[in-house]
């Protein structure tokens, strides 16, 4: 049966900071770097190995699996990075503090704009200190300037299909690391969740999520491994 574990990365810098992150590549805290460590030891302890990775271009989600294999001694396992796989980008509320913007622009409004389903945030503007137009990692990708997750599911679900899926069902056992709301991308499409059930759905960091599938790649089981 393919087996298939989503991690989302160990705290960020940003994440401790309550900064709205998306695109902008932050790294661990101390923090952070130990639930990738301890996400590694459970993944070992529960008997859990795998044949092929994918992470971001992002540097708390390789970092993340770089510790959680270490901690397995599975650092030789083959690696894919993709853009794709990258956090849903936070368009002009990147770096913007997340309570900050509550008292300015109230509760709702900054629900609406971190967990509404395609409602995305203001864009970017071009001038923004963090615009990566021209960082070389995105070299000829159109940079969104903001995505809500309808837009991120749209440029995850290619990948999955050409990439993650065949593997899956070639019988190659499949660890993600990835984001929070790239990995809500996947998850409302693996396990059909609806537009707008997936409002309420939160990925902790650091805890890694076991998909039992079968052999058409359907959602048998979904659980956290911590909890068998
Ligand atoms: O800031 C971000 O990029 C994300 C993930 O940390 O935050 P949120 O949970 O607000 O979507």
């Amino acid at each position: 049966m393919p087996k298939l574990v989503l991690i989302r990365h160990g705290q960020s810098a940003w994440n401790l900071e309550n900064r709205f992150t998306g695109w902008w590549d932050v790294d661990l805290t101390e923090l952070g770097a130990r639930e990738a460590k301890e996400a590694g030891e459970l993944m070992a302890a529960k008997g859990l190995d795998f044949d092929l990775c994918f992470t971001s271009v992002q540097t708390r989600a390789i970092k993340t699996l770089h510790l959680g294999l270490e901690a397995m001694g599975r650092l030789w396992l083959p690696v894919e990075k993709h853009w794709r796989l990258n956090e849903r980008h936070y368009g002009g509320l990147t770096g913007l503090n997340k309570q900050e913007m509550r008292e300015k622009v109230g509760e709702e409004q900054v629900h609406i704009w971190r967990r509404s389903f395609d409602i995305a945030p203001p864009a970017m503007e071009p001038d923004s200190p963090f615009d990566l137009a021209n960082d070389r990692r995105y070299a000829g990708i159109d940079v969104p300037q903001t995505e809500s997750l309808k837009d991120t599911i749209a440029r995850v679900l290619p990948y999955w299909e050409e990439r993650i899926a065949p593997a899956l069902k070639a019988g190659e056992r499949v660890l993600i690391s990835a984001h929070g709301n790239s990995l809500r991308a996947l998850v409302k499409h693996l396990s059909n969740i609806s537009d707008d059930e997936i409002t309420g759905l939160e990925i902790p960091t650091g805890q890694p999520i076991v998909y039992e599938l079968d052999e058409g790649l359907n959602a048998k089981e979904r659980y956290y491994l911590k909890d068998r």
